[in-house]
């Protein structure tokens, strides 16, 4: 059961979930299923998507194989989602992810594999969703998960450049098939603590992350689930073209207000001298 909606919010709609086996991906297919969806969860690997699957107390998750970078695979799992249930409503693009390493490292095989899959990948993706079920039946919504900050993470040139690439492409993409009642939004997710995040990147960037963050805590898996859910409902049928920050705030500003070297010695924020301008200071009026 939701903590947010109300039960049966998204009853009837067909949802897509990209990277459904784990992290945002799973906790983002539960929330849609327990919302009244049916929802198919797509990864490389069965094992996980069959776990998510499991989790669904109404059984109504399915998991299927889809690497989404191969366009054969995604042409057969997309054929095969609308041949069983006739209709996508919504599609996530939550498949993604990149190495963090310093830009002169990166090999141009290590550039394409991010590009293609962030990039190329979700393309396949959205183009294959939208011509095949949602421009034919006039309607539907596509999300695309990328990252904050906007101005970019040293270390991860590949997925930032990939990620404003995605922005832009929802942001396109609801020009050109707003007159196919598509709306396509990006969210774009400051730190999360999923697991991925938890245990790949190094541990003193792991552990100071929260620090960086204005709200100083990472965010947490349904805040994004419950932002998609938002968008999926009829609450989010006048908002496309957006890229949606969920990230306490990072994009903004790095760390809390006011730094440690800015704040007198109870820890307020320092302000200049307060001026009171006195009646009897008042120049007079010329002429
Ligand atoms: C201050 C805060 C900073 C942190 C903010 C972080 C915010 C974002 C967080 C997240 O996104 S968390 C969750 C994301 N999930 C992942 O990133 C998934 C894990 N990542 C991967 O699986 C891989 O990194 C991948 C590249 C996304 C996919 O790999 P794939 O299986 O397709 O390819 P590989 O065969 O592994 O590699 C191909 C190619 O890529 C280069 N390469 C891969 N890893 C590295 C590395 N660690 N260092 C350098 N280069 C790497 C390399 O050229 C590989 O080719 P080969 O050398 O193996 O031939
Ligand atoms: N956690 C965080 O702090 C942040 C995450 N993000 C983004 O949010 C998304 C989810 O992140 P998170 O849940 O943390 O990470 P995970 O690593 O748990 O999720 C990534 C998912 O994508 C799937 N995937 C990877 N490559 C492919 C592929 N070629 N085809 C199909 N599926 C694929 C993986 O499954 P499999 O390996 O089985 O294919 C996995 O389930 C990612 O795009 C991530 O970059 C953005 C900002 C911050």
């Amino acid at each position: 059961m939701s903590q947010v909606f109300r039960e049966g919010l998204l009853d009837g709609q067909v949802c897509i979930v990209t990277g459904g086996g784990s992290g945002l991906g799973r906790v983002t297919a539960l929330e849609l299923a327990s919302l009244g969806a049916q929802v198919i969860v797509c990864g490389r690997r069965e094992e996980p998507l069959q776990e998510t699957a499991a989790l669904a107390p109404a059984g109504n998750v399915r998991a299927a194989t889809c690497d989404i970078r191969e366009e054969d695979q995604v042409d057969a799992f997309v054929d095969g989602v609308v041949a069983e249930h006739g209709r996508i409503d919504l599609l996530v693009n939550n498949a993604g992810g990149q190495f963090m390493v310093p830009a002169e490292s990166i090999t141009p095989k290590g550039f394409r594999t991010v590009i293609r899959l962030n990039v190329e990948g979700t393309w396949l993706m959205t183009h294959a969703v939208a011509t095949k079920a949602m421009i034919p039946q006039r309607g539907g919504k596509i999300l695309s998960v990328t990252l904050t900050p906007h101005n970019g993470l040293p270390g991860m040139v590949h997925s930032c450049a990939a990620r404003a690439a995605v922005d832009n492409m929802m942001k396109v993409l609801a020009v050109e098939w707003a007159r196919f009642d598509i709306k396509l939004n990006a969210i774009a997710a400051g730190m999360f603590g999923t697991d991925t995040f938890l245990t790949k990147y190094p541990k003193p960037i792991v552990d100071g992350a929260a620090a960086t963050v204005p709200l100083q805590r990472l965010g947490r898996p349904e805040e994004i689930a419950w932002l998609v859910a938002h968008l999926a409902s009829p609450a989010g049928d006048y908002t496309t073209g957006s890229v949606i920050d969920v990230d306490g705030g990072r994009n903004n500003y790095l760390g809390t207000w006011p730094p440690g070297h800015e704040s007198d010695d109870a820890g307020n924020p320092l302000a200049e001298a307060r001026r009171h301008l006195r009646t009897d200071e008042v120049p007079p009026r010329a002429g």
